[in-house]
Order: C-alpha cells, then structure tokens, then sequence
C-alpha cells in the first residue's frame, strides 16, 4: 500500500506521516522545501520524539520525499498508483496541491480502486475545499467515480523542531484524528488509532473551536504580555483565567449546538488546557499565533464560534476580548502579522472589521469586533 503525503513539515512527519506507517503504507513525502526532501531522502529512518508523561519514542522507516516544485510530474505519477493521499500544508496552499493531485487522477489506471483523499488541516470541511479546487480544475471531465473525499480532524501538538533535529520530530504524547466514514463504504484506510465517525462536525468544532481557540487566545495573550512560549503564557494567572473564559464560552455554544455534556466538555478543556502547559514542548506564541488574518476570518477559532454564539444570545465577552488581543499581534517574520499591522494604520475600523471577518455589519458580534478594532486603532494612533 502507498501513501502520497503533501507537506512533509512537523504534523506531516511527526503524526500523519508516523500513523499511514504503523498503517502498513509507504509513505512518498511531497514538498517544495528542496532541503527538506534531501533531509529526508538522506535517512533510511527518523524518529517520532514524544515528550511528557507516557511519551515514548517511535522510528518511522518506509519513506522517500519529492520536490514537488522542482519534479511536478514524479508527484503526479505517485500519485496515480497510490492508494492514499494526505496533506499537511496549511488550508491556503490546498490550491496549490490540487493540480498535482489531478494529474495524478488522470494517469490513474481506471482498474484501481478510487483514489482516499483526506486534507489534515486545521479548518472546517479542508477536505472538501480541496476537492472543489480539484473538481473546479477538471471542469467536465470530472469523473467522481474515481476518488473518496473525507474531511477529517487532527489533533497533536507539534513545535517547531529545533535546527539540528534534522528531521527527527518532538511531539507531545496526546494524538487524536477522527475521520468521516462514510465517504469510504467498506474500504476504510488503514490508520491504527483513527477513529472514523459518522457526522464530523461535533469532532471538527470541538477541537478547531477549543483547542485551537485556546491555543490561539494563549498565544495573542502571551505575546501581549511578553512571553515567548506557550506554556509560560499560560503559567500567567492572569492568561490563564481569560483563556478559559474563552473556552467556557465556546463550550456552552458546543453543548447547545451539538447536545454535548457540559461536564465532559469540561474534561476536555482541562486536558487541553494542561496539554499547553507541556513544560518539555517547547512551543512558542509566534508558531501558535502565526498567520493572524487567518485565524480573524469567519469560520475560524474565533469569528466562528463568536458569531454563534452571539446568533444564540450567549456570552461572548471573554472570546472578543481574545480577538482584541490577537489584533495586537506583531511579528515581523509573519506575512499576515505584518500586512494586519498595515491595515489597521490605513483602514476604517467598520471596514476592517468587515474585512478580517466578513460579518454584516447587521451581525450581533459585529459591533463587539469593532470596538476592539477602534480600541487597537487607538493605542496605535
Ligand atoms: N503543528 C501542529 O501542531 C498541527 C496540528 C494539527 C494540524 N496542523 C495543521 O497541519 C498543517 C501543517 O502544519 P505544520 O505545523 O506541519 O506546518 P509546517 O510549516 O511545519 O509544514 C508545512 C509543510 O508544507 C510544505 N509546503 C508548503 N507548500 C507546499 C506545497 N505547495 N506542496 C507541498 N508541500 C508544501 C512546507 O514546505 C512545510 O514543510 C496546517 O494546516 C496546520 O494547521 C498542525
Ligand atoms: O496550525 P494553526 O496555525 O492552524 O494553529 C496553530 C496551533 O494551534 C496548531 O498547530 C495546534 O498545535 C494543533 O492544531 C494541535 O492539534
């Protein structure tokens, strides 16, 4: 069995990678980062570092890596044979992906079972804005009877890894991935510890709007604040008490929504909770807090569960109070950090909000985003 994984970075080696292995898969790494693919084409083996209580360690053997940008035709030829594809790139590269993945499509030899095609990212229904690319792409010579689209959820805390880990990767010992069933039938892929789930949108919203709103809130708190690593952040009772406001508000909107039990969301945030205070993990709020705009936009960590909130009449305050912190996150390394800083100098604070969000301007939450946007706009003015 092969796998086709797109994005050999740290959850793409540290966990889908690590996982389609156990599964029996040979997994063909594709990557544009030329040092990266040599890296690992260099080693016969690497090794998954869990660190934390009960983290053990995993050698992973069984793979090789392509250059996509340099080799766009080896991808596609993997492709076609493959019984798998995943990524791991980030939900704005998947357009860049799907091309190859069409190409692959078109070489594949109609006798083979369709194409399993799973997006890893941190985003609702990933899987099937890459399939819409790829459809979009194909135009009418589409032939749905040759691929499986599945979204799916991922959850493991990966840091970035240290310069001379080479591609060794240090993750914490907590995963958990839940796939959709249906979109196999009778053919699930092999993935050892994924659970596969009728409805997704309870597993997807439950991890994007608690730990990843957690993460993000501990994140924008901390870099305000100072501090550089996630879990000194959230050692700051200060951080602490308003990340998990935040978390009970999008916990209460979870139980309305999805008929989830307030005490084993409870149970959840707590865990989550002391999964970022991970003292050996070596996180920091510019990694966790990357790509702001992002993480501002609609269906995201934030807007996404505030705005439903709001819609029901429920608490939002400690969920606005993040977006106002995460408007002050500046980091000159980061493209959307950079260009958030620029807007926020040049634009109208309704037409920011209108921006960043994508709210009516009639939307409850709209006049809370706002006002943080005012308030930031002042401090800067
Ligand atoms: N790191 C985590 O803790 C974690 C956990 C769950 C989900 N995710 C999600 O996984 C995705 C990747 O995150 P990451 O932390 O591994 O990032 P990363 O930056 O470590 O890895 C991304 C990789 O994708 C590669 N890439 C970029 N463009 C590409 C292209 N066109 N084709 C192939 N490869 C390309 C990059 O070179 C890089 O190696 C994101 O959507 C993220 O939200 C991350
Ligand atoms: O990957 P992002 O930028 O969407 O979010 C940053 C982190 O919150 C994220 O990577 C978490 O570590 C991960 O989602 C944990 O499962």
């Amino acid at each position: 069995m092969k796998a086709v994984h797109f994005g050999a970075g740290n959850i793409g080696r540290g966990f889908v990678g690590l996982l389609l292995h156990r599964g029996g898969y040979e997994v063909v790494f594709s990557d544009v980062a030329g040092a990266l693919v040599d890296a690992i084409n260099a080693v016969e083996s690497y090794t998954v570092h869990e660190v934390g209580p009960g983290g053990v360690d995993t050698v992973v053997t069984g793979f090789r890596a392509l250059n996509s940008a340099a080799d766009p035709d080896a991808v596609a030829a993997e492709v076609a044979t493959a019984d798998v594809v995943t990524t791991a790139v980030g939900p704005t590269v998947l357009k860049f992906v799907a091309p190859l993945v069409l190409a692959g499509l078109r070489r594949r030899d109609p006798a083979l079972p369709p194409l399993q095609i799973m997006a890893c990212e941190n985003a609702i229904g990933a899987t099937d804005l890459l399939r819409v690319e790829i459809v979009g792409l194909a135009g009418e010579e589409w032939d749905a009877s040759r691929a499986v689209f599945a979204n799916t959820a991922v959850d493991r805390i990966v840091p970035a890894q240290p310069a001379d880990a080479g591609v060794d990767v240090t993750v914490e010992p907590f995963f958990e991935w839940a796939i959709e069933r249906r979109p196999f039938g009778e053919h699930p892929p092999v993935i050892p510890g994924a659970h596969f789930v009728d409805d997704l949108a309870p597993y997807i919203e439950r991890k994007l709007y608690t730990v990843n709103t957690g993460h993000a809130a501990t994140a924008y708190f901390g870099a305000l604040a100072g501090f550089d690593e996630i879990s000194d952040a959230l050692g700051d009772p200060a951080i602490h008490a308003r990340v998990a406001a935040a978390l009970e508000e999008t916990s209460e909107l979870l139980a309305q929504r999805h008929g989830l039990d307030p005490a084993e969301l409870a149970e959840y945030r707590a865990t989550i909770l002391e999964r970022f205070r991970n003292p050996a993990l070596a996180d920091t709020v510019w990694r966790v807090g990357r790509q702001p705009m992002r993480k501002l936009s609609r269906h995201e960590r934030f807007i996404g569960p505030a705005a439903a909130a709001a819609e029901l009449g429920l608490e939002v305050d400690a969920l606005v109070g993040a977006v106002g912190a995460a408007l002050s996150f500046d980091d000159p390394a980061d493209a959307q950090s950079v260009e958030l800083q620029r807007l926020l100098h040049t634009t109208d604070a309704a037409e920011l909000t209108g921006t960043l969000t994508s709210l009516d301007s009639e939307h409850p939450l709209f006049p809370l985003v706002q006002a943080q946007v005012a308030a930031r706009q002042a401090t800067l003015a």
